[in-house]
């Protein structure tokens, strides 16, 4: 659509050309001009491209357009075009129509928060085209994207060679002055470990938010006085860009009501698909996301507004808080948000590692944790903690990425080679292992069977039991236990709260019930069982005369 003209652009003077003038388009642009690259703009309504010019036109160099040939003119060859616009159908759309101009050895970038099988389906496709895709990640909201986001552009070593610097010219800079922004690996990473921020995103908000509730209630404190406490726990360890902002927003007052903003907002809250894409793809590697669950269910339960009005009859046969002691219910609540926080970063990490070994992705975990320092939603101080721990493990295991990788298929190599002689302590996939289906256990098995958990040799199996965080974390364990106690008998919702303390428990148990599932998966599917005792797959004879077998 044309409601404005521009003068002709003069051909080949744009370093970079960015499609679409919304919320995070218009200001990377000016991020990108500010930092000296003359930068061509379009967006399908002109108007946008004119307010641009008319409001930031002296910050830099903008070439503006209002046709996509005379955009794609203005761009210096091979040409850069990076598209920020929504995800999904609109998307392929750009592309379709920007690819009309372009030619071989041109680049795209897609900087929105596309689904990350979409990226892999568009670099292929676009590759045989002969041009070359980027599907960067960009964290950090309008903010972000003017004075410095958090970049993770998936891509060839080519296109990373070509863009990456200019990326990284605009990135974060992290306290030790690297720039956050890296390249993740091939084709959907980038957006896959964006995907995967989001869904940490979620579960921090989430976790946030019950503890808001939690002191709101027990303390009886209004969101101006909560805000001193956010602002107060922003000087600990739970120092990060959530906490910071969530002082902000408690201290926001209507200017209508006159009442703090956050009681007349809509309690129902929305989602725009990363978190759910999380779960859904944790799911299917078996990677327990427990954290980043609820809080992606808790934002649907808000929005579920029939069950929430039918609600309203169920009674509460609920216990008030009795709190004596103020500051000490608030430095529980403090303690059980830092313990559940690591707990939502452990899982998102040991998901980033599955689908790295899934998808044969090179991906450097301390290296997105250094990316995630600054600039992004989920900055958090602690990043520096983690960063270190898979420094560490990778310097213990001779390089980065690429023995992260090598590990786990060492492992896959191992169970095949195995067969049936693995106990289940190893984490083995029993029907693997008894040859009856095809998957097994190990992170890169996505397979229908592929039911148990991701195991692998990742070298840091376990973020929570790295020495940093299992010192810090058992420290507020059992203000953790008071707090879920106290919220259930309270009768306040605290899923993610509850989730992230069921996982510590799950994964510190020596043994769980997973046993009997197995007795009872045997009882009436014969899906047979693995022993503590001796390798190979049983079968007890429950209609008969309850003897064992060997599974055949
Ligand atoms: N907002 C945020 O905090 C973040 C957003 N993202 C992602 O960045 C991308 C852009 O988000 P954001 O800037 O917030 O979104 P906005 O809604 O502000 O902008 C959307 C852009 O898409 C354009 N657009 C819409 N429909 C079409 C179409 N059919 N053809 C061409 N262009 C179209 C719009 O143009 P017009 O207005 O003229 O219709 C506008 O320029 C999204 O993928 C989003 O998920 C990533 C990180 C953070
Ligand atoms: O990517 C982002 C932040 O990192 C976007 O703000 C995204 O829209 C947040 O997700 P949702 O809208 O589902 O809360």
């Amino acid at each position: 659509m044309t409601d404005i003209s521009f003068a002709a652009p003069s051909p080949t003077t744009a370093d970079i050309g960015v499609i679409g003038m919304g919320v995070m388009g218009s200001r990377l642009a000016r991020n990108l001009a500010r930092h000296g690259h003359a930068v061509g703009i379009y967006n399908v309504t002109t108007a946008k491209t004119q307010a641009v010019l008319d409001e930031h036109g002296d910050e830099g160099t903008f070439v503006p357009a209002a046709e996509l040939a005379d955009f794609v003119a203005s761009l210096t060859r091979p040409r850069v075009v990076l598209i920020m616009v929504v995800a999904g159908p609109i998307t392929d759309e750009v592309i379709g129509n920007v690819k009309e101009f372009l030619e071989p050895g041109d680049i795209i970038i897609d900087g929105g928060n596309s689904l990350y099988t979409d990226t892999i389906r568009r670099e292929k496709e676009l590759r045989e085209d002969g041009l070359l895709f980027v599907g960067a990640g960009v964290s950090g909201g309008a903010e972000g994207a003017l004075h410095g986001p958090s970049i993770m552009p998936g891509c060839s070593d080519e296109a990373y060679g070509r863009v990456g610097p200019m990326l990284e010219s605009i990135a974060a800079k992290a306290d030790d002055g690297e720039a956050c922004c890296t390249h993740i690996s091939t084709d959907g990473s980038g957006h896959y470990v964006k995907m995967v921020h989001n869904g940490i995103e979620y579960a921090d908000m989430q976790l946030i938010a019950e503890a808001y509730s939690l002191l709101r209630g027990a303390l009886e404190l209004e969101p101006a006085a909560l805000a001193e406490v956010f602002r107060a726990w922003n000087t600990t360890e739970l120092e990060s860009y959530l906490i910071e902002i969530t002082a902000e927003v408690l201290d926001q007052v209507d200017a209508e009501t006159g009442k703090p903003l956050v009681d007349v907002i809509l309690d129902q809250a929305g989602q725009k698909g990363t978190g759910r894409w999380t779960v859904q793809d944790a799911l299917d590697l078996g990677v327990p996301v427990t954290g980043i669950a609820e809080a992606t269910f808790a934002r649907a339960l808000s929005s579920s507004v029939p069950q929430r009005e039918a609600g309203q009859e169920l009674a509460a046969l609920a216990e008030a808080w009795q709190v004596d002691d103020a500051d000490a219910v608030t430095e529980d609540v403090r303690k059980a948000l830092y313990a559940s926080k690591v707990v939502a970063y452990s899982q998102g990490f040991d998901q980033i590692y599955a689908a790295a070994v899934e998808y044969d992705w090179q991906i450097d975990l301390a290296a997105v944790a250094k990316i995630w320092r600054e600039g992004c939603i989920i900055r958090a101080a602690f990043l520096d903690e983690i960063a270190a721990a898979y420094a560490g493990a990778a310097k213990r295991t001779g390089n980065q990425a690429a023995d992260l990788h090598g590990a786990a298929e060492a492992n896959d190599a191992k169970v095949s080679r195995d067969g049936a002689g693995t106990t289940n302590e190893a984490s083995v996939d029993d029907e693997s292992a008894a040859g009856e289906h095809s998957g097994t256990s190990t992170p890169g098995a996505r397979t229908e069977d592929a039911e148990g958990s991701s195991g692998g040799e990742n070298p840091v199996p376990l973020l929570l039991a790295a020495r940093h965080f299992r010192e810090a974390v058992e420290e507020c364990i059992p203000a953790l236990r008071r707090v879920v106690a106290q919220a259930a008998l309270a009768g306040v919702p605290v899923p993610a709260f509850a989730a992230s303390l069921a996982y510590y428990d799950g994964v510190r148990a020596k043994r769980l019930p997973a046993a009997l599932i197995q007795g009872q998966r045997d009882f009436f599917g014969s899906h047979t069982y693995a022993r503590i005792d001796k390798p190979g797959m049983f079968h007890t004879q429950w209609a008969e005369d309850g003897t064992e077998v060997p599974a055949s």
